[in-house]
Parts: C-alpha cells; structure tokens; sequence
C-alpha cells in the first residue's frame, strides 16, 4: 500500500495532539501533589520542587506549540512556586499556596476548552507520535549511486578515450555520436550533467542548440560542460546561451573534467548533512526542534535520558548539541560540564534551549563553555540559522584540524586515530576490517621528470579516485606523502583485493599530462584485516608487509597480509 508521507504541518498537529493527550495525567499528578503540599508542606517539601519543574516544563512546551493561554498559567505557577520554595525552612506557606490550587483548576479549563476546539484529541493519539515514527534520520541510506553522465561527440575514439577514464574516476558513463540519439535518451532517462561537443555534421552549433532545445521541452537546463575543439566568441556565446555551465577546448584532460563535473554535481549530491543532536527531557519538544532541523536539511538525533549522552556522541559524531536547561536527572549545565570532560568534545558546539531568561544563570551556564542561548518559543528560521551558523563553523574547524589540504582527505593523526576506533568497533560488531596500506610507485620519478606541480595532479587523481569508488562508510587517508591507508569495513578480503585490484588497474589507466608530455602512474598496495590481527599494531605491520612484498615483487600489484601461524 502506498502510504502518502505527512507534511510538516501534519507532524507538527500531531506532536501538539499528542502533548494534549498527556495532560490530563500529567495535571492529575500534580493536582495530587499539591493536596499532599497543601496538607503537609515540610513533609512533602521535596513536592514543591517537582511542581516546579511540572510548570517550567509546561510552559516551554505549551509556548512552543503555540498554546499560549497555558504557557501563561504555568509562567504564573512557576514564579509563585519559586517564591514558595525560597522561604526560610521553618516558614509554612498556608493560604499563599491557594493560588496554585486555583491556578491548577485554571489549567484544567484551559485543556478542557482546548481539547473541545480540536476534535477528538484521544482518537488521534492512537496514531504513533512522530517522535517514535522518525527519532533518527541519521541511518537513512547513503546513496551510493554513481552519477550518470552522457557524453555526446561526434568523434568516437576521442570519445571513447575520455569515457573510459572519467568511468576509471567512479562516473557512469554514455556515449552519443550523434545529437538526435542524445536527445532521445535524455527524454528516457534524465543524466545528472552532460559533456557536450558544438559541432556536428548537422550544424555548426548543433550541440549547444540541442542542448537549449532539450531545456525547453524538460523546462530546465541540464548541468552541461562544453567540450570543443574551438574556442571562438561565437561557439563560447551558444555555449552560454544554452545554459552551459563550463567550456573546455580539446584536448581536455579527464582529471580537469572530473573536478568541474564534481563541482556540478555538488549542489545536487551536497556534502555530508549537518548533525544535530537533540538532548531533550520532553519527547514532544524534542521531537519538533528536531523537525524543524530536519525540515532545513539537518540530520537529528533525540535523546531524552542524557545519561546515554556519552554513547550518542561516540556513534552519532554531532557537530553540534542542542540541550535543554532544565532536566530532571541532570541540568544542561551539569550536561554541558559532561561533555567539555571529554578531551575529543572540547570544541564541540553547545547551545541551550531554554525558556530561561534570567541574565545571571543565563551568564553562570556560559562558563561551562556554552556557545549561546535560544529561547523558547523558538521562531523556526531563527533556530534553523543559529544551528547552521555554529555547526557549519565546527565542521570547518574539524576539517582543518583532521584533512590534508591537497587532497582533502584524513591526514595522518586522524586517520591513525580512526584506525584505533574502527578497530575497536569491529571487534565489538564481530564484523571484519581491511586496512589497505597503498603506495604510488616511483612517484619520486614522476617528480623528477614532470615536476612537482604534476605529482601533485596524480595525488588529486588517486584521491578523487578512491573518494568516488569507495563507500561513503569506509575511511580513506592519506598517510604521507606518496601513501594512503583505506579502512573497508565489513566486507571480505577477497572482496577487498578484488576492489582495490580494480582500483590499480583503472588508476594505472589514467593519463596525465605535464607540458607535451603524457604519463600514467601505479600504485601497489598491502592488505590486512581483522579478525587475522586483532591489535592495530599487528594489523599496520602485516599491511606494510604486504605492501612492501608488493614492491619488492614488482610494483603495480596488490599482495594480502595473510595470517601466519608462527
Ligand atoms: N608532488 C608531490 N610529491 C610528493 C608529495 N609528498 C611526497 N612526495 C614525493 O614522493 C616521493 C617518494 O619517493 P620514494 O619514497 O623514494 O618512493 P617512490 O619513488 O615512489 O618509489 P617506490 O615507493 O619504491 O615505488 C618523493 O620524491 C617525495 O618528494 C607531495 O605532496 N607532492
């Protein structure tokens, strides 16, 4: 059966339906703690403290969905039991606790009158609450599709060459001699951007032309580079006219084709979502910020119970933590110091939710290293850029701390580090682990004969290579100079030679240019895996072996580590 996915709108009634549904229950109880207070204040004075907290809690959940007349009866309730809680221990508050009672039966009105004005609350709540359906989005599956381009040129060994190396750097690939069967397959199935040549037999521009043609009959331009043997105004005009994005004049090298096409396809294919954990005492508030975040792109993970903090943060890897103030077990400041004991957590990103607007705690939470304060209610767009400001600056931060600045990839600590932390996982998961240690060979020579600013073009090369074949799942590092380390989780050894056999020989068929000339490059590569070593030391040292034997026996090949039983 087809199930039609609710709106946000939809998600949002039926948080705030749920949040109605729990009232009643919630106002019983503390209906019956104030008669207990109201019978016997020292006995019960630890009550005082509880009703409280029901108040406070009311009213940031009530002013975030908008019922604001129960907000205002809970704001009334809280200052008053503030009041009441900071008397001198052997003072009983006698008639000044009337007004809780009234203010409690204010409350039942309130919820009787909403409840009336919106159907039948009870009926709706036989529906999962959104928070249960949809807690985490951070699992979704990672698309691992290879983006599809078509290349059209009238030209098939040229063609054919530049098909297959783009192929080699992880895009699918389909040629088109001719603009009438492109334009056939475009209208069969869409590609994600297109190279393009501007002459043909049947016209001088036919393939600009075709490509403004296409535009208006799909009604919107395809993310298309030129690619032509001239260069002149008018061909570069259509090319512009046409919606082009990028003008290559041939010869083109597959590697500067590759990293523009990256560029194309990156607004569709954007990097990695932000994470957003959501540290929330309140199922229901949690669950709306977290909707609002996820509405924006984000992904969000809840926690209710803070004590798990330690374990979400190990697995989810927030860029940022979202925390309420006031919680029962434990404060957001009490969270807040929790987490900066953490050497690893020490720059991450805190911001409270809070309905706190008292200056004095809002500066004391601030010494624990909090980054700011949104109060509740939130206005969504307000939330939406205080996240992303603080988050987006953490990821920066992160990746100029972890990433090599020539290929983007991990650098050595942290690839070091991921390989201490993927090991540990596997031996919990019980699932496998392939370290692959790999090595560019006679790189020394390609700098010697081409240059350093060439080898730098093959160490791009291989990087983009491994980034568009490998899983979004595995790690990919670069080690040192000339060497890489890749750490493929759950699968087999077999499979993993396979994959990085297949890696060596499409890299090996990359060619390069420096000046006039034109070079290819190899690598050799050592593996490894878990459970044949079960310590990261072991594991590195049978790579290396490997690798090393690689070398020794050769060059361009790929050796496994096998355990041996000395
Ligand atoms: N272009 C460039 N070269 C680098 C970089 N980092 C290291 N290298 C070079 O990589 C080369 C490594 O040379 P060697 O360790 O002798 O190894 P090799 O020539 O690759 O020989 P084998 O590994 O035995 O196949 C040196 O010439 C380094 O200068 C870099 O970032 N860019």
């Amino acid at each position: 059966m087809d199930v039609k996915k609710p709106t946000l709108q939809e998600k949002i009634t039926r948080l705030r339906m749920s949040f109605l549904s729990q009232m009643p229950a919630r106002l019983d109880k503390a209906q019956q703690q104030y008669r207990l207070l109201s019978s016997d204040w020292q006995a019960h004075a630890k009550l005082a403290v509880e009703l409280h907290r029901f108040f406070h809690s009311i009213k940031g959940t009530a002013s975030s969905f908008g019922f604001t007349g129960l907000a205002d009866i809970a704001d009334t309730g809280e200052t008053l039991l503030l009041t009441l809680i900071e008397l001198p221990e052997t003072e009983v508050p006698g008639n000044k606790l009337l007004p809780l009672g009234e203010l409690l039966s204010e409350m039942k009105q309130q919820l009787q009158q909403l409840q009336q004005s919106r159907g039948d609350v009870a009926d709706d709540t036989q529906h999962a609450p959104f928070f249960e359906m949809e807690q985490d989005d951070s699992n979704r599956a990672e698309s691992n599709r290879k983006a599809l381009i078509y290349i059209c040129d009238d030209e098939p060994e040229q063609v054919t060459q530049l098909g297959y190396q783009l192929h080699c750097f992880g895009y699918e690939i389909e040629y088109f001699l001719d603009t009438q069967s492109f334009h056939n397959a475009v209208l069969k199935r869409r590609p994600d951007a297109v190279i393009m040549d501007v002459y043909f037999p049947n016209g001088s521009t036919a393939g600009t032309d075709e490509l403004a043609r296409l535009s208006v009959i799909i009604g919107e331009a395809l993310p298309s580079i030129v690619l032509s043997g001239y260069g002149d105004f008018e061909a570069r005009l259509g090319a512009v006219q046409a919606g082009c994005l990028a003008y290559f004049t041939k010869p083109a090298q597959a590697l500067d084709l590759a990293a523009k096409l990256d560029e194309l396809l990156l607004g569709e294919r954007r990097e990695e979502q932000l994470r957003i954990l959501v540290v929330d005492d309140e199922p229901e508030v949690a669950a709306y910020h977290s909707l609002i975040l996820q509405e924006a792109g984000m992904s969000v993970k809840q926690l209710h119970d803070p004590s798990g903090i330690l374990d979400v943060l190990r697995q989810f890897n927030p860029d940022l933590v979202l925390a309420d103030m006031y919680m029962p077990r434990c404060t957001g400041v009490e969270l807040a110091a929790i987490i900066r004991q953490l050497p690893e957590y020490i720059s991450l990103p805190i911001v409270y939710l809070s309905n706190e607007t008292n200056r004095k705690k809002q500066f004391s939470a601030m010494q624990v290293g909090v980054e700011g304060f949104i109060t509740k209610p939130v206005i969504p767009e307000e939330l939406v850029a205080a996240v992303v400001l603080r988050a987006e600056r953490m990821r920066t931060l992160r990746a100029l701390m972890s990433r090599d600045s020539l290929t983007s990839l991990y650098n050595h600590t942290t690839t070091t580090e991921m390989l201490h932390t993927s090991l540990a996982q596997a031996i919990r998961q019980q699932e496998n682990l392939i370290l692959v240690m790999l090595d560019l060979d006679n790189f020394k020579e390609v700098n010697d004969l081409h240059g350093h600013m060439a080898g730098d073009q093959v160490l791009v090369a291989l990087s983009r290579i491994l980034k568009h074949r490998l899983r979004g799942s595995d790690i990919i590092g670069r080690y040192g100079g000339e060497e890489f380390a890749l750490l493929l989780k759950d699968v087999t050894l077999v499979y993993a030679e396979k994959l990085v056999n297949q890696l060596r020989e499409d890299f090996s068929n990359i060619a390069f240019t420096a000046g006039k000339a034109r070079f290819n490059c190899t690598f050799s590569a050592g593996l490894s895996c878990y459970p044949d070593y079960t310590h990261v030391d072991a594991l590195r040292m049978a790579a290396d072996r490997a690798l090393y034997q690689a070398k020794h026996q050769g060059r361009n090949q790929v050796v496994v580590g096998r355990y041996r039983h000395d």
